[in-house]
């Protein structure tokens, strides 16, 4: 079964990878905070973080999904989206240094929840696309106390600055996270777990998307 990832995040393809998946690419084209900011504004409230990443996620799988299915495509388009919150407040990857700056300096010795969105669409020729029930998880970091020192060393890495929570749990941000309380996985970019569960709520067989040599 042929697996799309519609997404352009490196550590998602890696996750995939080390279940065993070479995912064919596609880069979603979602303008996220247009689309975030026309839902908040038709319906007046700011999306809490489970519904802001289950949005987006469901936007980019489906949009892909949509463009694929033009080309005959035959398989499950994956899509995803993290954010981080803390102190009720959601972030999105800082960009700049002086965003992941500050962004460690609230953090650093405090807990934060990294929220990310999971949305799995089936693709059938001559048949209309059709998704799963998407599903949003969450997982509690725990950030060391780390000196400003290094919180200077990180940023100049430029690590944290492409990464929702200005950190990642498997690279160089590894060392300041004490601790993971939910799917690690849900932290990188996206729980597998999740994703199993969806892709079976298709009908499909997790171990028929197994294409990658070990
Ligand atoms: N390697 C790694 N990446 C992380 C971690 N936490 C968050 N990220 C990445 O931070 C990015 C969050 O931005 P998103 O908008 O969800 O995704 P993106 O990278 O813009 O890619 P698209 O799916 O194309 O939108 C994703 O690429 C996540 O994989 C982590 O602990 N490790």
């Amino acid at each position: 079964m042929q697996v799309c990832l519609a997404s352009t995040s490196p550590a998602r393809l890696m996750l995939l990878r080390q279940v065993g998946i070479e995912p064919r690419l596609a880069s979603p084209g979602v303008d996220e905070e247009a689309e975030i900011a026309a839902i908040e504004a038709a319906e007046g409230r700011t999306l809490p973080p489970a519904e802001h990443v289950l949005v987006l996620a469901r936007l980019k799988a489906r949009d892909v999904a949509t463009r694929l299915a033009e080309e005959g495509f035959d398989g499950v388009v994956i899509g995803g989206d993290s954010m981080f919150e803390l102190d009720g407040v959601i972030y999105g990857k800082p960009y700049t240094a002086e965003k992941a700056t500050e962004r460690w300096r609230a953090m650093r010795g405090r807990t934060g929840v990294l929220h990310s969105g999971h949305s799995v669409v089936r693709v059938t020729p001559g048949r209309e696309p059709r998704e799963a029930h998407a599903v949003a998880e969450a997982a509690v970091s725990f950030a060391a106390d780390v000196t400003d020192a290094e919180i200077a060393a990180y940023v100049g890495t430029g690590e944290p600055l492409q990464v929702a929570g200005a950190f990642t749990v498997d690279s160089l941000g590894g060392a300041f996270i004490e601790r993971v309380e939910g799917d690690p996985s849900t932290v990188v970019g996206m729980s597998l777990s999740t994703l199993r569960r969806l892709v079976r709520e298709l009908g499909v067989e997790w171990t028929s998307l197994w294409n990658r040599a070990s």
